[in-house]
């Protein structure tokens, strides 16, 4: 029921043309797949072989004749240890093409994701997101290295088989081609109602993992709402979801077989019939006619497992459907995305910013302001009016419907030197020195969101951030500068602390100064934050204004910060008022207190939470 929800759309794709799309993907290991078909092709020809040393037993054995049973038994045996040569051979072949070319799939997706328009992505839950980086990409790979290969052995085998028997009696051949045609017929509405119901147990699979993940992360909530057996019957209902197409596909899979087994049955009846009418007219023996019998089993063989491999196939292009899917969410990032963030001299300069969350109406409109080179500048409006997106967009993380955002020039040698802050030891650590190794140089802008990112690792790993380059001290500092130190050293482990995704046993608080520091050690020249105090008791948000006041005025660092809070907006250089997606008024905090704008009514509302603190002015 609830996975059905998320299958509305029919696919359009053919399993072909997507594997072959899958594998063009897969760049420098694309001629990997050469030495396999050579390897396929070397396994058909060894069964040629097999087949004419069971026809020689055969007749052999029929008409008394030992020199055929000899023969066929040497090249029986030879047969035999050149087949376990060749399978060793295509298993190691195919073990490491499918290593290679399915980490090279998943890096590919993981590469994209993180350059995809993150409006784009909201649209899917983690849990579905890892299934198609990991199962999808597993299982698609699967369906040109083995499936595909597989199937395109069985064809070989065929196509050798039959000129083999057309050498040994061309009537019966003919027939069996005839008969055989027949498969294709009755199996191809089986494969299309089979694709569907493959892409109906992938949606179900991925509805189940997300209901999964959430339990998952949830288990405060759950508990604390008495949720657990309503948890489980959700669960139970998306397991039955899985089990029943998985049930469904199962069926077709085995109908598609069964198709291929009449086919083959019926080939063995015909060419009774037709070999015994040879026989009768004294076209053929006896004994050519039973080799032929027994042999057959070598031409049907790969007929019936046509069948299964072609069912297998289907399933594989349905998980590279869903890889695909991702991976064209790159491409759906307007064109104007990539100028939009031009390079001035000082600061960041938003120019004319419109922009809409899909089908929406707008939700930013016309939104322009300049944010001077070291100073600080605050966002602040009424909750949904904007701000977080604003921030996106300056960040580069949601490309605008139009207008641009203007920020330093990277490659400006004139500003060079800014990347190589020095920060001042406030607690008495010697001057930093920004390594040369190992560091993102080009990373001038850093977006701390609101909520912190944290990882499992250690907290210093987490506070490195894959700054590998820099010492142990420097990161110290960082700590020490957004005061984390302090908890941090409360730890058991201290900075060696292991932290999980949920924190561990860290504070909201904690990990957002751990947040701030991570971005600090890089120490860009534009630090754009999203509720920077937010989780803060009333010191450590001092602390961090305070700090925040010291970044912009002595080390000339612009930030543009998102806040509600009076603390931090009176600090501020300058104030960018908003309301619903639009800019009212930008001056000083004071400036804006004075003009007829709303600002002070919007303040007075925000009065409950700022009073706790002690910091509204008189004038409220
Ligand atoms: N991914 C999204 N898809 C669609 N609409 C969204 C999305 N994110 C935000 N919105 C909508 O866009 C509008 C602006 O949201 P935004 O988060 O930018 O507001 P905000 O001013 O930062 O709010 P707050 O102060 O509550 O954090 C809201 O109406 C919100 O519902």
């Amino acid at each position: 029921m609830l996975a059905d929800q998320t299958i509305t759309d029919k696919r359009t794709y053919k399993p072909a043309q997507i594997l072959l799309r899958l594998w063009t993907l897969t760049g420098k290991y694309r001629m990997f797949i050469i030495p396999l078909l050579i390897a396929a092709l070397a396994a058909s020809l060894v069964e040629v072989g097999y087949l004419e040393s069971i026809r020689r037993l055969v007749k052999g054995a029929a008409e008394s004749q030992f020199s055929l049973i000899y023969s066929g038994l040497i090249i029986g045996v030879f047969i035999v240890v050149l087949r376990a040569i060749v399978s060793l051979f295509t298993t190691w072949l195919e073990t490491i093409y499918q290593q290679k070319t399915q980490v090279f799939v998943q890096s590919r997706l993981l590469h994209s994701l993180a350059r995809t328009d993150t409006q784009e992505l909201a649209k899917y839950h983690t849990g579905d997101l890892t299934s198609r980086v990991w199962t999808s990409a597993t299982e698609a790979q699967k369906g040109i290295n083995q499936h595909g290969i597989e199937l395109t052995k069985n064809i070989i085998q065929l196509v050798l088989a039959f000129a083999y028997f057309s050498w040994v009696s061309l009537p019966l051949t003919m027939a069996i081609i005839a008969f055989t045609l027949i498969y294709p017929l009755v199996t191809a509405g089986l494969g299309r109602k089979l694709q569907r119901e493959h892409d109906r147990l992938n949606a179900s699979a991925a509805a189940r993992d997300e209901l999964l993940t959430d339990i998952i992360q949830a288990p405060v909530e759950i508990r604390s709402y008495g949720l657990s057996g309503y948890m489980q019957r959700q669960f139970s209902g998306r397991m039955n979801q899985v089990f029943k197409r998985t049930m469904s596909v199962s069926v077709l899979q085995r109908l598609t077989e069964a198709a291929g087994r009449v086919s083959t049955y019926g080939g063995m009846i015909l060419i009774l019939y037709l070999g015994g009418l040879q026989v009768l007219h004294g076209h053929m023996d006896v004994g050519g006619l039973a080799a032929f019998l027994v042999a057959s089993s070598q031409l049907t063989r790969p007929i019936e497992a046509l069948s299964g491999l072609w069912s297998q196939i289907i399933g594989s292009a349905s998980q590279a459907a869903r890889i695909f899917e991702i991976l064209d969410l790159e491409k759906k990032k307007p064109a104007a995305v990539q100028p939009q963030h031009k390079f001035m001299t000082e600061g960041v300069h938003v120019d004319r910013i419109f922009y809409r969350y899909s089908e929406q109406e707008e939700v930013l409109s016309n939104i322009s302001f300049t944010a001077a080179k070291g100073k600080l500048t605050v966002i602040t409006g009424p909750s949904g009016c904007g701000k977080t997106t604003l921030l996106n967009v300056i960040a580069g993380l949601n490309a605008p419907a139009s207008g641009s955002i203007q920020m330093n020039n990277p490659n400006d040698s004139n500003h060079s030197n800014n990347s190589a802050i020095a920060y001042k030891d406030s607690v008495g650590l010697a001057a930093l020195k920004y390594p040369d190794q190992d560091i993102e140089r080009d990373i001038k802008h850093v977006y701390v969101p609101q909520q912190a990112f944290i990882f499992s690792g250690t907290v210093e790993e987490n506070i490195r951030f894959g700054a590998e380059g820099l010492s142990a001290e420097e990161v110290q500092l960082a700590a020490r500068m957004t005061h984390a130190h302090d908890a941090i050293m409360n730890q058991t482990e201290g900075y060696k602390t292991e932290l999980q995704p949920q924190g561990g046993h860290m504070s909201g608080g904690e990990l957002q100064r751990i947040s701030l520091a991570r971005a600090l050690l890089r120490k860009p020249e534009i630090l754009l934050l999203d509720e920077p105090t937010s989780s803060q008791d009333p010191w450590h948000e001092q602390q961090l204004n305070e700090l925040f006041t010291v970044l912009a005025g002595e080390y000339d660092t612009t930030i543009i910060a998102v806040s509600h809070r009076l603390s931090l907006i009176e600090r501020s250089d300058q104030v960018i008022y908003m309301q619903d997606g639009e800019v009212v008024d930008i001056g000083t905090h004071r400036e804006l207190l004075n003009r007829e704008n709303g600002y002070l009514a919007y303040l007075a509302e925000q009065g409950a939470e700022e009073r706790i603190y002690g910091e509204v002015p008189e004038q409220l």
